[in-house]
């Protein structure tokens, strides 16, 4: 059955520069609630800026030229997210939608304890909780990670890259977003760690029912942890496909050629995380 949380319609970015951009073009797809969206395309097709753009995050020259960005809240609210001002957007978007960058675990502070940094996502954005229900909160984020509890304490520089990228994630599941965003999340982390924490994100979207978009050059990755996977080039979705249909009856042309060029994918295929 069909539970959207996001429509995007007619959607259009253009970076304003000589000779203008047209970075994405009229594209219209639904992202449901729980659903792990993969988009894939090579580099400079415009994937970033499409999940960039639907939450408003783009910043001059870009310009959104045509389209509508609906989300269908939890509470039944459907929010035109055009229509929001700068300032309701900037609340909306750390209540509902949060984001994971590439290299995101080196954004951490080295010279305060994660759970401080935890601590202070409550602080600023829960001004209600008292210290001991943010204490408890940031143990058991860190639990759900599966960096522990007991690592409160610890300095970035004491973990290893894959459970400080756990400490971003931890951080961007903190205030119980519907939509997570992630750019190229595990692209700086070995192979194993990555799987790990794909095999992660992938269960505590169940647990918590949130939707990714996830964004990578990586299309084997995707295959193995998305639903349905958009393909991008030249600005344009071409095709959208449940993960498993587009790789065993790719439609588009494009499609076929990308997956050509993933050695990996015609040897055995790695083991599913969904
Ligand atoms: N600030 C900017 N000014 C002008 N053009 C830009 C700007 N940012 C991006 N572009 C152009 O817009 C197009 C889409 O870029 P975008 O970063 O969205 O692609 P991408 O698929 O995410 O690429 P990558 O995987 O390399 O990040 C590209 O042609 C890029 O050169």
């Amino acid at each position: 059955m069909s539970d959207p949380l996001l429509t995007v319609r007619d959607f259009s970015v253009v970076y304003d520069v000589e000779p203008p951009v047209e970075a994405v073009k009229h594209v219209t797809l639904e992202l449901q609630r729980g659903e792990i969206l993969g988009l894939a395309g090579e580099s400079g097709c415009g994937k970033t800026t499409l999940a960039y753009g639907v939450q408003r995050l783009l910043r001059a020259p870009a310009v959104i030229t045509s389209g509508s960005v609906v989300f269908h809240d939890a509470s039944g609210e459907h929010v035109d997210l055009n229509a929001l001002d700068v300032e309701q957007m900037r609340r909306f978007r750390w209540d509902k939608i949060s984001m994971v960058f590439q290299g995101a675990m080196n954004a951490l502070n080295p010279v305060t304890t994660i759970g401080a940094q935890l601590d202070d996502v409550f602080l600023v954005h829960r001004p209600d909780m008292s210290r001991l229900e943010r204490r408890a909160a940031c143990a058991k984020l860190l639990d759900i990670v599966a960096v522990g509890r007991e690592r409160l304490r610890a300095y970035p520089h004491e973990l290893s890259g894959g459970m400080r990228q756990r400490v971003m994630i931890a951080m961007a599941l903190a205030l119980r977003p519907q939509l997570m965003v992630m750019d190229e999340p595990t692209t700086a982390l070995d192979v194993l760690v990555q799987r790990e924490i794909l095999r992660q994100i992938s269960q505590l979207r169940h647990e918590f029912g949130f939707s990714v978009i996830f964004i990578t050059h990586d299309l084997p990755l995707l295959l193995e942890i998305s639903d349905r996977i958009a393909v991008m080039r030249a600005g344009e979705i071409v095709e959208l496909a449940p993960a498993r249909q587009l790789w065993e009856h790719p439609q588009h042309e494009y499609t076929r050629k990308l997956l050509a060029s993933f050695p990996r994918l015609t040897g055995e295929r790695g083991v599913l995380v969904r």
